[in-house]
């Protein structure tokens, strides 16, 4: 465990404590801070414990050591207990879960704890996993960060690292690399999948169960004709049940019928081991996990089309690779089969076992010289399903710009393109594969022409002979079979090619480690020195509400435009921070750099590591899901708590949103309904089911009855909500998840003034009350919340704190706070200029 702060800083603390200057104020924490779990088992410590950041990056291989902080008077011992909990990483695969104790002596401000992170031998997505306080013993927890999530960056490549060189390169070298290896790498790395390995094992030993099954019948079908149907008395010894042909041929016939029972139960029990589906859920989390930690560069080169058909068919044709190869080892364990039942049957046949496969191979190699292959429809099959989306996603805008007869046409000529190439390739597999089809019944003529006479003349026996007819037309069906096979894995290349790539593009896990990792350790600094500073009489203050948020030398460039230049800038927290500018004077880049969705050419922005930052974006985006989630969409937990769910409703109050309420309303008293009534199977009288309790679930799992039930009510919903309150609710959404820094892009510009000047006023509520409808008596055991709005110019009702204006590339402040700085202030300045 890390240590910071200690007896120093206690003693500096004790010192210092009468020198507490009063130019400025602290935040108070009281045992009862409605903004913090109120678990102390003592009223003599109320400091809070929660961890440095909400979210943490680690690397694979290594331990990591998650940092915790402590904020209060630091007076007294504090400590509470850790564990680690599965998200999508799981102990034993990714982590070693661990648990323990944390204390934080006298004076300790920061600690942390140590998680040793696993390395995979193979390709994994970022999986994560949580880490979570508990029990606190003299202190709270923070009510937010008493939980982080622990990212885990994975340095391996897509499939495998074996190419790493290759692969590293990008797009054009993985397009370069020969599909066979890179396939080979894909099928290892399915096979680490947990419980994929054994699956396959038994896979492909039970699957030779149907070559066992052809044995039978060839076996069977030569002893039938030989032996049960002879009239020679020689052969009567041979029978299964001695001088007694027809139990003989009962008991055949009894396996003829057992024997499709059993490969029937063996496909019963295939099925319910799911190869497949293991696989393809494997392939959809994974490629769903890495585009959600895309950069917006890698998000830019992929197209939403492009998802979706990476999640819906490749990962299922993929998954399908496995089954593929079974199959093919099923197909050569047959081809072993008959081949030799033929040869032991008869061994004159030898030239023809041999001669089908090299006259397959040959085909196989000559095919492309005899046969011409035509385009691939993939290219033709994306401009049609692009023109689909884009008609959809704009259908509005064509239909008013009278433009539905230009899109039918030219969605008509990429449909009758798709069509053209479509032909060729049908014809081309249809003469492919007509081949094989036809090399059964090639070999079979030749057979019944050339050895008819040995049976007539008695040198053959029939059931050998008419075995080996079967065996031919049975190895021609095989060669076909195998064939369509080998065509189906080397369809697969294609679109393993296009997955590597897309799973092998730039995430941003790497950037924001960074970034957490420099505002962890510059908060650290900054804490260090603030602490150092008298503490005030009151043991409950927060002095690290004092750290600023900064722009530190900010710079936005681009080819022949220097939008913004060495920006640098502070404000405290806990103000309300308008962003003005004319026109493209780079408002939203600002907002965004805030937001850290968008990075700077140089410098960075610093904020509070401990602080929740949420961009809001001007864009209103509502989730297709119903009012409540979406109003709980950021911290869904909540729902549940019926003092959250009422100061929502005052939210919606406070916004006027009245249609959204009776929305929140009506769903609320749905998830309240008791669920219908069942009645007893079977029963004949009318004697019910009734729960004793009925607790409502207040996110009902997809598909299930309340959630099913609430979507039939609630259709249509979001088409009820005008525009100014769909756009109420979107700022509605932020509000109640209450974060320390909210930022919002261009908030003002969906609504008329009177909205306008109604939500500048919740937010100014929102900085002066530290949350939306808390009450104003706990207001000072809350953090400081600091909001930033883009705005083109402030009207005389905003009255934002601090104005920023963006003039020339350059920021310049305008704010209605005392320029004076109070002392303890002043001192934080002089270090933060000298990080600088
Ligand atoms: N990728 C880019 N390449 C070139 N120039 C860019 C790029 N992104 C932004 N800009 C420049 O930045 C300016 C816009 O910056 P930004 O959108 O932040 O301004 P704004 O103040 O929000 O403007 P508005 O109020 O008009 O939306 C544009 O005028 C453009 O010239």
């Amino acid at each position: 465990m890390g240590l910071c702060g200690g007896k120093s800083a206690q003693n500096r603390q004790s010192r210092d404590s009468r020198e507490l200057g009063d130019g400025f104020h602290y935040s108070r924490i009281k045992p009862d801070d409605d903004d913090h779990d109120a678990k102390s088992d003592s009223d003599d410590h109320p400091d809070i414990i929660q961890f440095a950041a909400p979210i943490f990056v680690a690397k694979e291989g290594a331990e990591f050591s998650v940092k915790l902080m402590r904020l209060g008077s630091l007076s007294g011992k504090a400590r509470c207990s850790y564990r680690t909990e599965d998200c999508s990483g799981k102990a034993g695969s990714r982590y070693v879960h661990t648990q323990g104790q944390v204390t934080f002596e006298p004076g300790q401000y920061e600690q942390s704890v140590t998680v040793e992170i696993l390395d995979s031998p193979g390709w994994m997505a970022t999986l994560e996993f949580k880490v979570v306080l508990e029990h606190p013993i003299g202190c709270h927890l923070g009510k937010y960060l008493s939980a982080c999530r622990v990212k885990v960056m994975d340095s391996d490549f897509f499939p495998s690292s074996t190419y790493s060189q290759v692969l590293e390169k990008g797009e054009e070298s993985i397009l370069g690399m020969n599909p066979v290896l890179l396939f080979a790498e894909f099928l290892k790395l399915l096979l680490s999948v947990p419980g994929m390995a054994w699956r396959l094992a038994v896979t492909l030993l039970f699957d030779q169960l149907k070559n066992v099954y052809v044995w039978f019948m060839l076996v069977s079908s030569v002893y039938m004709v030989n032996v049960i149907f002879s009239s020679k008395d020689a052969v009567e010894q041979e029978l299964l049940v001695p001088h007694d042909p027809e139990m003989t041929a009962q008991l055949i016939g009894l396996m003829y019928v057992l024997a499709p029972l059993l490969l029937h139960c063996w496909k019963e029990v295939k099925l319910q081991m799911d190869i497949r589906g293991c696989c393809t859920l494997f392939l959809q989390t994974s490629v769903m996990r890495k585009y959600m930690n895309y950069s917006d560069r890698s998000r830019a080169e992929v197209s939403h089309h492009e998802v979706q058909k990476f999640v819906i068919d490749t990962s299922d044709e993929l998954a399908q690779s496995i089954d593929d190869m079974s199959s093919l080892c099923e197909n050569l364990g047959k081809l072993l089969v008959l081949n030799y039942f033929a040869v032991s049957s008869d061994p004159g046949v030898v030239w023809a076992t041999l001669a089908m496969p090299v006259i397959m191979a040959l085909w196989a190699l000559l095919r492309e010289a005899v046969l011409r292959k035509p385009e691939e429809t993939d290219e033709s099959e994306k401009l049609v399903s692009d023109l689909v989306s884009e008609i959809s996603q704009n259908y509005r805008l064509i239909a008013g710009y009278f433009q539905r007869p230009a899109m039918n046409d030219k969605f008509a000529a990429r449909a009758t393109k798709l069509s053209d190439v479509r032909l060729p390739r049908a014809a081309y597999e249809l003469r492919s594969e007509f081949f094989f089809e036809w090399l059964g019944p090639l070999f079979v003529g030749g057979y019944v022409a050339f050895y008819s006479p040995l049976v007539l003349s008695d040198k053959l026996s029939l059931g050998t002979f008419l075995a080996t007819i079967s065996v031919f037309k049975e190895v021609g069906h095989n060669f076909a079979d195998g064939f369509a096979r080998i065509r189906r894995v080397a369809a697969k290349f294609g679109p393993l090619v296009d997955l590597t790539v897309f799973l092998n593009r730039a995430t941003d896990v790497q950037d924001l480690g960074d970034l957490i990792e420099s505002r962890v350790h510059e908060t650290s600094i900054l804490r260090q020195d603030i602490l150092s500073l008298p503490a005030s009489q009151d043991p409950s203050m927060v002095r690290t509400d004092l750290i600023p948020v900064r722009l530190q030398n900010l710079s936005f460039s681009f080819p022949g435009k220097q939008l913004l230049q060495g920006v640098n800038i502070s404000v405290p927290q806990g103000k309300l921070v308008a962003v003005v500018g004319r026109a493209g004077s780079g408002k939203t880049r600002l907002i965004r750099a805030l937001g850290s969705d968008t990075s700077p050419t140089t410098g960075r922005v610093l904020i509070p590591s401990h602080l929740r930052c949420l961009l809001v974006s001007h864009q209103v985006f509502l989730m297709n899901t119903s009012p409540l989630q979406n109003l709980f969409f950021g911290d869904p937990p909540s729902l549940a708590l019926l003092e959250a769910r009422k100061r929502m409703l005052r939210v919606l109050n406070k916004l006027e949103m009245r249609q959204t309420r009776k929305l929140a309303e009506q769903e609320m008293q749905l998830l309240q309904e008791p669920p219908p009534v069942e009645k007893q199977e079977g029963s004949s009288c009318c004697w019910q089911v009734v729960p004793e309790e009925t607790q409502p679930s207040w996110s009902p799992p997809d598909g299930s009855a309340p959630a099913l039930r609430i979507a039939s009510a609630l259709h249509g919903w979001q088409e009820s909500l005008s525009f100014q309150e769909k756009a109420k609710l979107h700022i509605a959404r932020a509000l109640i998840m209450n974060p320390e820094i909210l930022i919002l892009e261009k908030p003002l510009m969906n609504f008329d003034d009177y909205e306008a000047e109604l939500v500048v006023r919740v937010l100014r509520e929102h900085i002066s009350n530290r949350g939306i409808e808390l009450p104003r008596e706990t207001r000072d055991r809350r953090r400081p919340r600091t909001c930033f709005y883009s705005v083109e110019r402030v009207s005389k009702n905003d009255q934002p704190d601090v104005v920023w204006k963006l003039q020339n590339g350059r920021v310049v402040e305008e704010h209605e706070i005392p320029t004076e700085l109070p002392p303890a202030s002043r001192h934080l300045s002089t270090k933060i200029s000298a990080l600088q």
